[in-house]
């Protein structure tokens, strides 16, 4: 009786054991590799540096010849990158027409040749940096896509100098 029970407890484990490697064979047998796609956009738009939140004086000490009262302008380079699977049917991660279509709404919409600091509603009342237009451009996308848990980065040239990279932390 006691050997028996003890016979059926071994008899589950290696049921157990032998199942769960079976699993992880197969997990690895139909694991897609995954990748990063990228696409590139440019757009041209003026702007002034200028904080609501300092004062006038201080938006000069901090911004110095980008505070000027007359703005100045950029042609903006945009980089979104995609980390996804590759999925086994269609080569894609995403068809890179539609995220193009998802650019054209997020970026070149809002942004192109338009006056950021009055044209754009999100920079009303914070200052039009490289960095809170990466934010910007990020929150647009994962509200477009229809995967938006594909969206890895949004990289922003402001000039050939000056990037910021954002990835929604
Ligand atoms: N952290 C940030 N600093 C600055 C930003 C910004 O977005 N984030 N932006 C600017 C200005 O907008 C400015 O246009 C940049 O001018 P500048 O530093 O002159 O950039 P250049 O690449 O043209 O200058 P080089 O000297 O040729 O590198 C300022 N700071
Ligand atoms: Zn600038």
């Amino acid at each position: 009786m006691v050997s028996s029970r003890i016979y059926h407890r071994h008899l589950t484990f290696h049921i157990f054991f032998f199942f769960n490697i079976f699993l992880r064979i197969m997990g690895d047998l139909t694991k897609q590799p995954k990748g990063y796609m990228i696409r590139r956009m440019t757009f041209s738009a003026c702007h002034r540096l200028h904080s609501p939140m300092l004062s006038d004086e201080e938006n000069k000490e901090t911004f110095g010849k980008c505070n000027h009262i007359n703005g100045h302008g950029h042609n903006y380079i945009v980089k979104v990158t995609l980390f996804g699977e590759i999925n086994h049917n269609t080569g894609m991660i995403m068809n890179m027409t539609n995220l193009k279509k998802y650019m054209q709404q997020a970026i070149m919409i809002p942004m192109d040749h338009k006056n950021l600091d009055k044209d754009v509603e999100f920079f009303l009342m914070k200052p039009s940096t490289t960095e809170n237009l990466a934010v910007f451009i990020w929150q647009n996308l994962k509200s477009i896509m229809s995967e938006p848990e594909l969206l890895y980065e949004v990289e922003v040239y402001e000039t050939e100098n000056n990037i910021v990279k954002y990835r929604g932390e």
